[in-house]
């Protein structure tokens, strides 16, 4: 009698996980919504998941589709979870810009988590710190740094391994940014911090399944998982005790993210939580500083490619003294297409995420995302469109001169979002990466060495668009 009732549970327990798996990829269907061909359990992640293809390609795939379906949007399933993809320029102004308010928080998949009221109290107490002014109040720190690049380049033999000093340089100048503290990564080689950023960022199969998995939210609900790990979040709250204490005994007048996060309310409590504090530093330091040093290895890649184009940036920027005017550099054709060329053909973050916190009904249709529906804007699809940026694989900064951005919606070019969630450390990225460049170029010719593959290839382990084997370059002395 128990044998029999068993297989009869066993029976009914394998009707209903087939039955599971025949209805659960027919949301998008049901709606008449295009998906391309989802696989169980991945749905349409599996190649990501398996590492096959960098982080968003495979959106970056499903744009084209439903582009040449002639269709405004598209479903995908990250594992069984439905996703929006919107694929119309205005339809994703209206999700980023003009109805933002039902968008305001991004899906918990990385670092850049922070919700609602918690991400508004944040960003407002912030956001002055990421001003003009600011930034210009930083100058002569950036400029100590930039030279002490210069050095470290002309130490390290060729080939130079493009990205790993320039990682080392991008972590200490937002660490000085943020904090007013050298964390000195360009002195030492091999760190204890460069190496958990490292980790945090470059994964394994298993952690790159996890970090889909936590973008389901019924996942984050019952494990209760924190999206730092627990080494990582040690780590940084030992750090946090020594940059304070580095603080307070550094003399820079100009006050910074950090005085302010560990500043008193009047009755002498206080307003961050000392997660909150290490939650942020950490975020500001993983979002800006491998976003920059990524955008500027791209850009040498790309001049090393094109000496011409190498030659005539040079002429543009030696006629500045970055030290005198620096801000003028923001005025320069050539430098500031360089880098929009290069935050076009290499976009960091493929896709940027938007989590609906109000039933909104998609304009001209009757597709309504409920409460908590996922959304995935597809960044590479867009700038990879050859309607908008024709031969999207040439580089050509050209495409962003006055004539040829004329009339190009305002979408067409998300390389750091758009709306209230845009990248707060925009301006500061472009200035770094233009007085680095502008600098190094005054210093060296850079070539293109033959352990650098062309086209690049792209590490599909990365959670950032980067080169999968390295940039190497030989590094020349000009002067
Ligand atoms: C080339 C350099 C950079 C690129 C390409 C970049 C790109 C981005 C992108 C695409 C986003 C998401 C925007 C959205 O969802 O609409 C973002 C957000 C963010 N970025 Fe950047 N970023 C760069 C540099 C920086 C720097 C230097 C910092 C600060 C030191 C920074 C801090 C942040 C923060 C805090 C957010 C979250 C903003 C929020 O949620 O309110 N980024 N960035």
């Amino acid at each position: 009698m128990f044998l029999i009732t068993s297989g009869v549970f066993v029976f009914l327990g394998v009707i209903w996980i087939m039955f599971k798996i025949a209805t659960v990829f027919s949301y998008w269907k049901n709606k008449n919504v295009y998906t391309g061909k989802p696989q169980f359990p991945f749905g349409n992640s599996k190649n990501v998941v398996l590492q096959k293809l960098p982080l968003g390609f495979d959106v970056t795939e499903l744009y084209t589709e439903i582009r040449s379906r002639s269709e405004k949007y598209g479903g995908y399933y990250n594992f069984m979870t439905p996703v929006f993809v919107p694929t119309d320029l205005d339809l994703i102004k209206t999700i980023l810009i003009s109805n933002s308010d039902s968008f305001i928080n991004r899906v918990s998949a990385n670092l850049l988590h922070s919700r609602g009221d918690q991400w508004k109290r944040m960003r407002l107490k912030i956001a002055p710190f990421f001003t003009n002014l600011k930034i210009k109040q930083f100058l002569p720190v950036m400029l100590r740094k930039t030279d002490e690049l210069i050095r470290l380049m002309e130490d390290t033999p060729n080939p130079l391994n493009v990205k790993e000093v320039l990682d080392r340089y991008t972590i200490d100048l937002i660490g000085l940014y943020t904090s007013s503290v050298d964390l000195e990564t360009m002195k030492n080689k091999d760190s204890e911090l460069e190496r958990q950023l490292g980790n945090f960022f470059n994964k394994s199969i298993v952690d790159t399944l996890f970090r889909f998995l936590i973008t389901i939210p019924k996942v984050v609900r019952y494990l209760k998982i924190m999206t730092f790990n627990k080494e990582v979040t040690k780590f940084f709250m030992l750090l946090l005790d020594d940059i304070v204490h580095a603080r307070n005994r550094s003399k820079l007048e100009t006050t910074v993210v950090l005085d302010v996060l560990t500043q008193k309310t009047f009755n002498g409590g206080e307003y961050f939580t000392r997660s909150e504090i290490v939650g942020n530093l950490a975020t500001l330091l993983l979002a800006g500083y491998e976003t920059t040093s990524n955008a500027l290895t791209f850009g040498l890649y790309e001049l090393a490619y094109n000496m011409e184009l190498q030659e005539k940036l040079r002429i543009e920027t030696s006629t500045l003294e970055t030290s005198l005017e620096p801000f003028s550099l923001l005025d320069k054709f050539l430098i500031d297409a360089q880098f929009s060329e290069t935050l076009r053909k290499y976009p960091l973050t493929t896709i940027n995420t938007r989590e609906c916190t109000e039933t909104f009904r998609i304009p001209n249709s009757n597709i309504i995302l409920g409460k908590g529906s996922q959304i995935y804007i597809p960044l590479r699809g867009i700038h990879w469109d050859p309607e908008y940026y024709p031969n999207p694989e040439r580089f050509d900064p050209e495409r962003f001169s006055e004539e040829n951005s004329r009339g190009r919606h305002p979408c067409a070019s998300l390389p750091f979002g758009a709306g209230p969630r845009r990248c707060i450390g925009d301006k500061l990225g472009m200035m770094n990466m233009k007085i680095t460049i502008a600098s190094l170029l005054k210093s060296y010719r850079f070539r293109l060495h033959p352990k650098t593959r062309s086209p690049l290839d792209y590490d599909a382990k990365a959670f950032l668009l980067q080169p999968k084997d390295g940039v190497f370059l030989n590094v020349e002395k000009i002067r």
